[in-house]
């Protein structure tokens, strides 16, 4: 307990040069429980300045810490004396952080060049807005741009719906960015809406499915996150809304569904990034999904992709009990995989979340599931570690083509099997 005390209080007064200047990522090996538990005690330092990008949950799967330079010697003491294995998968964070700062500095100089959306870097909240607006002005029969609500900072909440037909037809949810520093998440969705507009009529399996079914397209889930992990913290995973009697900002919006709300798998502390919040969709950027797909009515698929680990899954995240579609599903998902990997080479792992990430509380898979969407999915797109949340914008394109051949098969199996 003793290296606990003495941890949180160094790292508590470490005051750092740059953001993420001599911060290391440690990805470390677990291979029992008791690694587990030692790993959890870490965890739950209070005002430790750790950062785990993947938390300690199972014995299949390394976890990642972002290690401040003051505590690399403390943590290294703290692993070694317990036996646990690591690596150190990111030696110079800041370098990472400064190349993305760069690349993105550099392409906003082309696009200011050239007027085009370069679908292989990252960007703004407001250039994602405007190129959504612009998809849908092209393409005003199939194209429509909606705003189902507005963040807690009054951003716009923007939805793009794909349909060849009127009505409330039988349909799609795809949802990204719901964790503001997954960005390659938000990248692959705008490229996803760009290529939905440019393979209809042409992709017989796209086409198909806008013949029968509408897309629902929602690039930014959290726009406040999203534009707070672009200008103060990259690494800001949650909402930016306030918590009366605390001085901690944020909810988890994937804690935040009505779905195994107050079990396992999320916190009550608001300081936590996997703050469940005060009660279930009190946070309005869920709210307004949510209220937007009961009042259509007629959702068949939710789909939530997230970064990184390459894993597809399918419920039940808040219980380890198998749900009852899980034979169907893990076959889509195998089958989506395998899509997947015949582009690249990308090998995804599939399986429900609970038992193969962790227990997850009041996401959103559950709660589409839950409440009759069957085939719901949660994506982990790239990497594995490598670069974490930090991936490089060359591999943007490559993730979101694989990634489109998983959808088409998951999208291809709603639409070939109503209920
Ligand atoms: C359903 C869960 C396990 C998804 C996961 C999370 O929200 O922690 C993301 C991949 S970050
Ligand atoms: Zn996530």
């Amino acid at each position: 307990m003793r290296w606990i005390v003495f941890f949180g209080a160094l790292i508590g007064s470490i005051y750092c040069k740059g953001k993420f200047s001599g911060h290391q990522v440690f990805q470390i090996k677990v291979w029992d429980v008791n690694q587990i538990r030692k790993l959890k005690e870490l965890v739950n330092t209070k005002n430790s300045k750790l950062n785990f990008w993947k938390v300690p949950a199972t014995t299949e799967r390394s976890v990642d810490v972002v290690v401040p330079p003051a505590s690399l010697k403390l943590v290294k003491s703290f692993l070694e004396s317990h036996g646990l294995e690591y690596s150190v998968s990111i030696k110079n964070l800041q370098a990472l952080f400064d190349a993305e700062v760069k690349e993105m500095k550099n392409n906003t100089g082309r696009e200011r060049n050239n007027g085009n959306f370069n679908y292989g870097a990252y960007h703004s909240l407001e250039k994602i807005y405007q190129e959504m607006g612009r998809i849908a002005s092209e393409n005003p029969q199939r194209v429509h741009w909606l705003q189902i609500g507005l963040s807690f900072e009054k951003r716009p909440l923007y939805v793009l719906k794909f349909s060849t037909g009127e009505g409330k037809r039988p349909a799609i949810w795809l949802n990204a960015g719901i964790h503001s520093r997954e960005w390659v998440t938000q990248a692959t969705a705008i490229w996803i809406a760009r290529k939905i507009v440019s393979d209809f009529g042409i992709e017989p399996n796209i086409t198909s499915i806008l013949d029968e079914m509408d897309i629902f397209l929602m690039p930014v889930a959290n726009p406040d996150g999203y534009v707070y992990s672009q200008t103060k913290d990259r690494l800001w995973r949650k909402t930016r809304s306030t918590t009366p009697g605390s001085h901690c900002v944020g909810v988890d919006p994937n804690r935040n569904w009505d779905a195994g709300f107050y079990g396992k798998g999320s916190s009550d502390d608001p300081c936590s990034d996997l703050y469940r919040g005060p009660k279930p969709h009190s946070e309005v950027e869920v709210k307004s999904v949510m209220d937007f797909i009961k009042s259509h009515g007629n959702f068949k698929s939710f789909i939530d992709i997230h970064s990184y680990s390459q894993l597809l899954m399918f419920p039940y995240g808040y219980t380890c009990t198998k749900a009852r579609d899980f034979d169907e599903l893990y076959k889509v998902g195998k089958e989506a995989a395998k899509a997947l990997k015949s582009f690249f080479g990308t090998k995804y792992k599939v399986g429900a979340i609970c038992p193969t990430v962790y227990q997850a509380s009041g996401s959103g898979v559950d709660w589409a599931y839950e409440n009759g969407i069957k085939y719901a999915f949660t994506f982990e797109l790239r990497d594995t570690g490598l670069y974490g949340f930090f991936l490089p914008a060359r591999q943007i394109l490559p993730t979101a083509q694989e990634t489109w051949l998983a959808l088409k098969v998951i999208m291809k199996h709603v639409k070939d099997h109503p209920y």
